[in-house]
């Protein structure tokens, strides 16, 4: 195989470390949310309504003067969906070799439906105001046995010290030991989170948070609070409705996550690895349901939400919540799951 690149694009115009802008929060726009993930290439535009209203009134200054304030700028990265997931499963993008004529096609099917999707948003935000730039992850990253090995970072950095807001999205790259493969917007979230250290990150999905066994199982409770130790392990320390998890380990043994059989990453439980190794580097992280009161408020106020997450309903409630309109007073009681590192 021949040897990738190494070299990024736009890191020659980026700022060095020191000159790099703030950055107040990385969203995450699940695929599961924004598109109807069991019907191919179907939208769901009252969701990305919903996000485009939170960005276009909390961006607040213009991207360019919240980045030199110190206000912090936005990055917003996208899940596929029904926009790339199909064609990636089915054709085993993930696991390559590009080599392989099938794969390629899938790897191009894939591509077209996903960077469709990326219009779709882009426009929306455009639309409205917000400065959005598209930035497809192709060309820029590459992988390693699917683990991040050159990173795109740089170039989402340059944009935002520019004034735009960078609009990423999972996508399917090129890897030195598969050929090729699919790299998660939950994994770019974490690689964006170590590059560019934002004040917090929103996941927001189509359901209210991580839950102790998939929603839609009768008593599924929503898990408020996650606590990750700096050794990799993490436990559940508060659960809706009262009483902590309590187990501890590599992962919380007494959480079940199901993963669709179409989805070509991870589901949920990539998800939750990876907002784990957010936390881990002292970053908070909240997953919320998009469009909804709470994922809105997420977005807007980042952990100070979570104060208000004592009490609250029964869980299990699964997909619906609304469409929130983006009010900007939050939620007397705050429904989501806060993950964040022990001891912060
Ligand atoms: N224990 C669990 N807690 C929460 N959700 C779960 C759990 N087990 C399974 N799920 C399912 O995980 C789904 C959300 O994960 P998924 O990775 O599909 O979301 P996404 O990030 O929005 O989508 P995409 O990967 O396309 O960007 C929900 O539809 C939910 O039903
Ligand atoms: C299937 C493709 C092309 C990207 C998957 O990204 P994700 O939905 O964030 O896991």
């Amino acid at each position: 195989m021949k040897p990738v690149l190494t070299t990024q694009p736009l890191a020659a115009v980026a700022p060095g470390p020191s000159a790099a802008p703030p950055v107040r929060r990385i969203i995450k726009l699940g695929g599961a949310a924004v598109t109807v993930k069991s019907q191919l290439e179907t939208l769901r535009p009252e969701v990305l309504d919903s996000l485009v209203r939170t960005l276009a009134t909390t961006s607040g200054l213009p991207e360019a003067e919240a980045s030199t304030s110190g206000a912090g700028g936005t990055v917003l990265v996208h899940g596929a969906g029904s926009f790339g997931h199909f064609p990636a499963s089915e054709y085993g993008v993930v696991r390559g070799p590009i080599s392989d004529p099938r794969v390629r096609r899938g790897f191009t099917l894939s591509r077209a439906s996903v960077t469709k999707l990326n219009g779709l948003v882009v426009g929306a935000l455009v639309a409205a105001g917000v400065p959005a730039v598209g930035l497809s992850p192709l060309g820029l990253y590459h992988t390693c046995n699917k683990q991040v090995a050159v990173s795109g970072g740089a170039s989402a950095s340059a944009l935002l010290a520019a004034g735009l807001l960078p609009v990423l999205h999972g996508d399917c790259v090129l890897d030195t030991a598969l050929g090729c493969t699919v790299l998660s917007g939950d994994t770019l979230v974490r690689d964006l989170a170590e590059r560019l250290r934002p004040q917090y990150v929103v996941f927001l999905t189509n359901v209210p948070g991580v839950y102790d066994r998939p929603p839609e199982e009768a008593g599924a409770r929503l898990l408020r609070r996650i606590m990750v130790t700096p050794d990799g392990g993490w436990r559940v320390a508060e659960v809706e409705g009262g009483s902590d998890g309590g187990d501890s380990g590599g992962g919380d043994s007494s959480v079940r996550m199901s993963v669709d059989a179409h989805d070509a990453t991870g589901g949920i439980a990539l998800k939750v690895e990876e907002a784990a190794a957010v936390a881990r580097m002292g970053i908070p992280v909240l997953i919320a349901q998009a469009g909804s009161e709470h994922g809105d408020a997420a977005c807007r106020l980042g952990p100070q939400v979570a104060a208000t997450a004592a009490g609250g309903e029964g869980g299990g409630e699964g997909e619906g919540g609304g469409v929130a309109a983006a009010s900007g007073s939050p939620p007397a009681t705050w429904r989501g799951t806060l993950v964040v590192l022990e001891g912060c």
